[in-house]
């Protein structure tokens, strides 16, 4: 029988939204004293992978950068607005207005839809959006699928004299150090897998951008203290305290909407649901999360 009379329907039903998340420019004032105050934060990467970029109109990216850099004005050291579209001239169009309105720096990811197909096509890209801001300290977001990081440095301050750096997303070891060791000491390569940031340190990174530091920032801060000192059990103990919270919300599913309801919960701020196709959080997963993050990060 092609037509069974009876059907079991095992998935939770989709949320029926017409119409698309609204952007809400009113709590990046209140997350930015947030972030200074209890997570010890004092640069922000902003319209990045957390900030679902790729799900954002032009406009909008442009009222989230401009607020960004309004607010943050005097409060944080830098705010790096990424400009990356799969379109070249949108992202032209951001990188123009990231400098009109002052951001400190501007980062760009490959296209992924129409992939680069070489590293000369991909460097060809970024120096034709480098152009348009040609001022401002220009930086890389490196996603490994998309090419490699060091063919593709490689002389790119001949062709975009902007250049300062790489956020590095990848996970190998070797292909970051060769990273550091090729840029000059006016570059920074900031690390973007806060589960092995120790590691990346170890290899020689300047910083860290991450999703997980808008509610372990501050843990995050005494970690890279730690190192610094010298004082590798400190350092270890604290990355094994995000590995574990990582981890087991990786079991659960971990994903941009998790962190967003995680940013919810332990900011205790409303800032609002992802948008579509990002999926808000089950409540019971944020509160599974929130209650682990609470046992391994006891106030
Ligand atoms: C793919 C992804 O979202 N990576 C995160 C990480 O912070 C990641 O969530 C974390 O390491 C947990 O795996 C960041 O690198 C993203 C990021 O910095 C951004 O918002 O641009």
């Amino acid at each position: 029988n092609p037509c069974p009379k009876k059907q079991v329907i095992t998935r939770d039903p989709l949320p029926l939204k017409l119409k698309p998340i609204e952007i809400n420019l009113s709590v990046i004032g209140p997350y930015i004293d947030y972030l200074k105050e209890k997570q010890g934060v004092n640069n922000v990467f902003v319209n990045g992978t957390t900030g679902e970029s790729m799900s954002l109109s032009v406009e909008e990216r442009k009222l989230l950068a401009e607020e960004w850099c309004r607010k943050a004005k005097g409060k944080m050291d830098q705010v790096i607005v990424h400009v990356g579209c799969l379109s070249l001239k949108d992202t032209q169009e951001l990188a123009h207005h990231a400098a009109q309105i002052e951001a400190d720096g501007i980062a760009v990811i490959a296209p992924s839809f129409f992939k680069p197909s070489s590293a000369d096509v991909l460097r060809t890209f970024l120096q034709e959006v480098a152009s348009t801001a040609p001022t401002l300290p220009f930086y890389y977001y490196h996603v490994p699928s998309v090419t490699g990081v060091n063919e593709l440095i490689e002389g790119i301050e001949k062709v975009i004299p902007s250049f300062r750096g790489v956020k590095f997303s990848g996970s190998d070891l070797m292909d970051l150090g060769q990273c550091i060791s090729y840029i000059p000491p006016h570059w920074s390569v900031l690390y973007g897998i806060d589960e092995q940031l120790l590691g990346a340190l170890v290899m020689g990174v300047h910083g860290a951008v991450g999703s997980t530091y808008n509610y372990v920032g501050c843990h995050v801060n005494k970690l890279i203290s730690a190192f610094e000192t010298g004082d590798l059990v400190q350092a270890r103990t604290i990355q094994f305290k995000i590995q574990e919270l990582v981890s087991f919300a990786i079991k659960l599913g971990f994903d941009v909407g998790v962190n967003k309801q995680l940013m919810n919960e332990l900011s205790g701020l409303d800032l609002g649901p992802p948008r579509l196709p990002v999926m808000t959080c089950p409540a019971a997963r944020a509160l599974a999360i929130k209650q682990k993050y609470d046992s391994i990060f006891p106030e």
